[in-house]
């Protein structure tokens, strides 16, 4: 999968790994997780340069629950919930924030899942949005109303300015490539639902054993 960030976004992909996250119980599968932000980070770097930190701090992220994966422990990281037992049985995780475990999966699943609010927010603003509406307008809000609150004051400015350079809604239907904008609407009436689903059994499990606030 190295690299892949740099081939071609394709929306419907995205849609299929969140699909493919939750199995039956509703347990929610890293290796589909991580698939649904790489394909995302795809679409991130077709907008240029300017989004190059956001991207670089995704797939380092995404890097580091790949590690995870492949490591000897791999199998304790095959959902979030088997995860968050193993590294929590295993005290892997900073629960007394005494900057112990940097890198553990918990915390840096959380950065991700703090992430896939915003895209949940923004993607419904953009689904039930006009031709003439602004994506800037659309991001910042998003923003505003999720991640920046974990973020220092630094992050959100390099953020707002990046905003401005976000392509229009058209350009935006286009680079998406799934067909005309009815199309895309109703790809999106598929995707935030499922994103919001994932989201929710995420923040639930987290919410139960107290990880919402890990540094
Ligand atoms: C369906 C297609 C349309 C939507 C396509 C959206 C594509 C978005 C792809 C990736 C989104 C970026 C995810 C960013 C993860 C950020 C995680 C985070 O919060 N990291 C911060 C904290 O990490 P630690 O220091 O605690 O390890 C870190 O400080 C962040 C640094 C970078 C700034 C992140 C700003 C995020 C802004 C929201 C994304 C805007 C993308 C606009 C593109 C439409």
């Amino acid at each position: 999968m190295a690299g892949s960030e740099n081939q071609k976004f394709c929306l419907q992909e995205v849609l299929d790994s969140f699909q493919l996250c939750l199995s039956p119980n509703k347990e929610v599968y890293v290796e589909h997780y991580v698939a649904g932000w790489r394909g995302l980070v795809k679409f991130l770097n077709s907008l240029g340069s300017v989004f190059g930190f956001i991207s670089k701090d995704a797939v380092s992220k995404i890097q580091i629950l790949v590690n995870f994966l492949n490591s000897e422990n791999g199998s304790q990281y095959a959902t979030v919930q088997s995860m968050v037992k193993f590294e929590l049985d295993n005290k892997l995780v900073d629960v007394d924030k005494k900057g112990i475990c940097p890198e553990s999966g918990c915390r840096t699943l959380l950065r991700l899942h703090r992430a896939l609010r915003w895209l949940e927010l923004f993607l419904e603003r953009l689904r039930t949005s006009k031709e003439d509406d602004k994506t800037s307008v659309m991001c910042r809000e998003a923003y505003n109303e999720s991640l920046a609150q974990h973020h220092p004051w630094v992050v959100r400015t390099a953020a707002g300015m990046a905003f401005f350079a976000l392509p229009g809604r058209p350009t935006f239907f286009e680079v998406m490539d799934v067909g005309p904008p009815e199309q895309v609407v109703a790809i999106l009436g598929k995707a935030v639902p499922l994103i919001s689903e994932v989201y929710l059994i995420t923040e639930e499990l987290y919410l139960k054993h107290n990880l919402l606030d890990l540094p």
